[in-house]
């Protein structure tokens, strides 16, 4: 059966694992990001050794191994969510870190600007609004008086209350550049996904068109050639139907295809595939059904379909029945040899009064019974 119209990417997570061309995976940033920190991480701690600061070159290395092991715990287990979250915790308290230890003579918490683009980057907007903010209170805290007390940290008055200012004006930038990057990627999303779905299906019955039923029937008869399990095809008509469209116009002729299409969504299995084959002809196919289950099946859509009605344009109740000619592969046979024969048992119950089912090489007696 069809699938339905297509969702809409509202929210972060199902948009962030569809990747639309050009766009750097969220994997491959933190990998790249991990590779980029190492050399800065030991220029860091090797300026730190050479003051004798042991502490600061223990943590710097520590952050470097735990980058790199969280690469590898990636590339092992390919666990997205796990990898993310490490690495926000790991650049969130080395960037404290950097902050609060006033490296490189109080220059490296220039590197915070290097945070709010990353973050908002490889996570959610929630992540990234709630993680910035905290950024942000904490280096307001720092360079508040009680930090300046707390943490000894060198930062003058002027320098601090600039540096607060022009990290929230990036902040506030990222969020919006983020944001509007999702949406566009949404709609973008979105639009294949329409175009998609209109490609593949019948736009008046909203079911697969011809192409996607052969689609469905190659691959279906490629499962049939792996495990040998038949499968049959019904091709169905609605009888009389260039009538209809003379005696009450095209427009009752167009509800008449929707009426049809309506019942045979009804009355398929979610496992088959309907199609719109042609104008007022539709092709299902039935997976891992014999003969005498297709002819069942048959049966009751044209059953069905006969006791449905549309309205006229006077509003009077108009009537309609179909032919179904029935095909199961077997021996091999190709695609076009099963067409051919549901074809012809079509052929077969038109030209023997139509509103009846026939089943390719074998009586109708003897498969009803
Ligand atoms: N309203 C409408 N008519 C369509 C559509 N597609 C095809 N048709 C018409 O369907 C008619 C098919 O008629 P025929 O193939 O002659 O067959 P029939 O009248 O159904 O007769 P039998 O099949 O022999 O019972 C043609 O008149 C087409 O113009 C459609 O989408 N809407």
């Amino acid at each position: 059966m069809p699938e339905t119209m297509p969702e809409t990417y509202e929210d972060d997570h199902a948009l962030a694992e569809q990747l639309v061309r050009g766009e750097i995976p969220v994997p491959t940033l933190i990998n790249g990001l991990s590779i980029a920190a190492l050399p800065l991480l030991f220029f860091f701690a090797w300026r730190a050794g050479e003051r004798g600061d042991f502490i600061h070159v223990t943590v710097l290395i520590v952050v470097a191994i735990l980058l790199v092991a969280n690469s590898f715990v990636y590339w092992a287990r390919r666990h997205q969510a796990l990898q993310r979250r490490t690495f926000i915790t790991l650049i969130t308290f080395l960037f404290f870190y950097l902050a609060l230890g006033a490296l490189e003579q109080g220059a490296a918490i220039l590197w915070l600007f290097a945070y709010p683009p990353v973050v908002f980057y490889i996570s959610s907007i929630k992540v990234g609004v709630g993680t910035c903010l905290l950024g942000l209170v904490g280096v307001t805290l720092l360079f508040s008086p009680l930090g300046s007390q707390l943490f000894n940290a060198p930062y003058g008055n002027y320098f601090g209350i600039t540096m607060t200012a022009v990290l929230g004006f990036e902040m506030v930038c990222c969020f919006l550049l983020d944001l509007s990057r999702r949406r566009s990627k949404a709609s973008l999303l979105s639009l294949a996904r329409d175009y998609e779905y209109a490609a593949k299906h019948d736009a008046m019955t909203d079911l697969a068109n011809r192409r996607e039923g052969l689609g469905a029937l190659e691959h279906e008869y490629e499962r049939y050639q792996r495990n040998s399990r038949s499968f049959s095809v019904i091709l169905l008509d609605i009888d009389h139907f260039k009538g209809i469209n003379d005696t009450y116009g095209h427009q009752v002729g167009d509800k008449m295809i929707v009426m049809v299409a309506s019942q045979l969504k009804t009355v398929c299995r979610r496992v088959d595939t309907v199609s719109r084959w042609g104008g007022e002809e539709f092709l299902v196919i039935l997976p891992e059904t014999d003969a005498s289950q297709a002819y069942q099946t048959a049966e009751r859509i044209r059953s069905t379909i006969a006791a449905q009605t549309v309205p006229s344009d006077s509003g009077s109740p108009i009537s309609t029945t179909v032919s179904a000619g029935i095909a199961t592969i077997c021996n091999s046979a190709s695609i076009d040899r099963l067409l051919q024969e549901a074809d012809d048992a079509l052929y077969e119950a038109k030209s023997g009064g139509r509103n009846q089912v026939c089943v390719h090489g074998t009586p109708v007696e003897v498969i009803a019974d």
